[in-house]
């Protein structure tokens, strides 16, 4: 049975960012499931673009995997030989309950495990990389560095996933989309109070951009062809190729 997410159910005196804790480590599938509309067709997405894009001999790169979801849609799908998979995140609690979760799966294919800021990663020979709503929490002045760096990164034909909760551009259509998210998290069992705090929690640790930030970025950073291939209320998922 999964834990299911009440960490913002009673008030909070001192409501602190939201961070990645043994507690939201803990109840994370769940949190995830009932936080992002269209989490689980992103997911089995990323799988399907394994299976296309993966190359012999190279490695595939889940950043910010958190319990390693997307790791194991990779693995599931990666048909390739000589490839690894390498799991990053910078939250031991995380990796702890990533590494118990992978090992519950078997497979052939070899998953390296890596705590560390992906800003500070090297990547290399890389045919497959995802970023699944992780770039939102890097501090807006290094995004661009680091997407630089996944490009240099990928082979050529290489591709980036990148998921990202979006604000938009027009003020109108963003208050829409907001509200929107929150008739989901209420239908999703969420009240009104862990909705608000959550929201607080999270006020200055994620940071959307629009989704024309992210097209200019990712073609400042090399990317020559970007497009958004999935967009829910103001969640959505944009693929990038060498
Ligand atoms: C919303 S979760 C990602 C969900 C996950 N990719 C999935 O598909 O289930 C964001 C993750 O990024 C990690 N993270 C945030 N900043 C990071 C950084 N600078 N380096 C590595 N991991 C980071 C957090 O610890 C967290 O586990
Ligand atoms: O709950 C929200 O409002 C969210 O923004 C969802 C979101 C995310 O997009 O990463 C925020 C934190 C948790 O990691 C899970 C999901």
């Amino acid at each position: 049975m999964q834990a299911k997410d009440h960490i913002f159910a009673a008030p909070i005196a001192a409501l602190g960012d939201f961070c990645f804790d043994h507690k939201v480590a803990d109840v994370f599938p769940d949190m995830i499931k009932r936080s992002v509309p269209g989490y689980s067709n992103i997911i089995s997405a990323i799988g399907m673009m394994t299976a296309r894009f993966a190359r012999p001999g190279t490695r595939l790169y889940d950043l910010g995997c958190s319990l390693g979801a997307a790791t194991q849609e990779m693995r599931r799908n990666l048909t390739q030989p000589d490839c690894r998979i390498i799991a990053v995140d910078n939250s031991a609690a995380m990796l702890e309950r990533a590494r118990d979760h992978l090992a519950t799966y078997k497979s052939g294919v070899p998953v390296e495990l890596v705590e560390a800021d992906i800003c500070d990663l090297p990547i290399e020979n890389a045919s497959v990389v995802v970023l699944n709503f992780t770039l939102q929490f890097i501090a807006p002045e290094r995004r661009e560095a680091l997407l630089t760096r996944i490009c240099h990164g990928l082979v050529p034909g290489g591709v980036l996933i990148l998921s990202e909760k979006f604000k938009s551009a027009d003020d109108t259509v963003n208050e829409l989309l907001i509200d929107l998210h929150h008739d989901f998290k209420r239908a999703n069992g969420y009240s009104e109070l862990e909705i608000s705090q959550k929201r607080t929690a999270l006020e200055n640790v994620l940071r959307p951009d629009t989704p024309e930030q992210h097209r200019a970025r990712l073609a400042r950073a090399g990317f020559g062809h970007v497009d958004l291939w999935f967009q829910c209320f103001n969640f959505g998922s944009m693929v990038a190729i060498k």
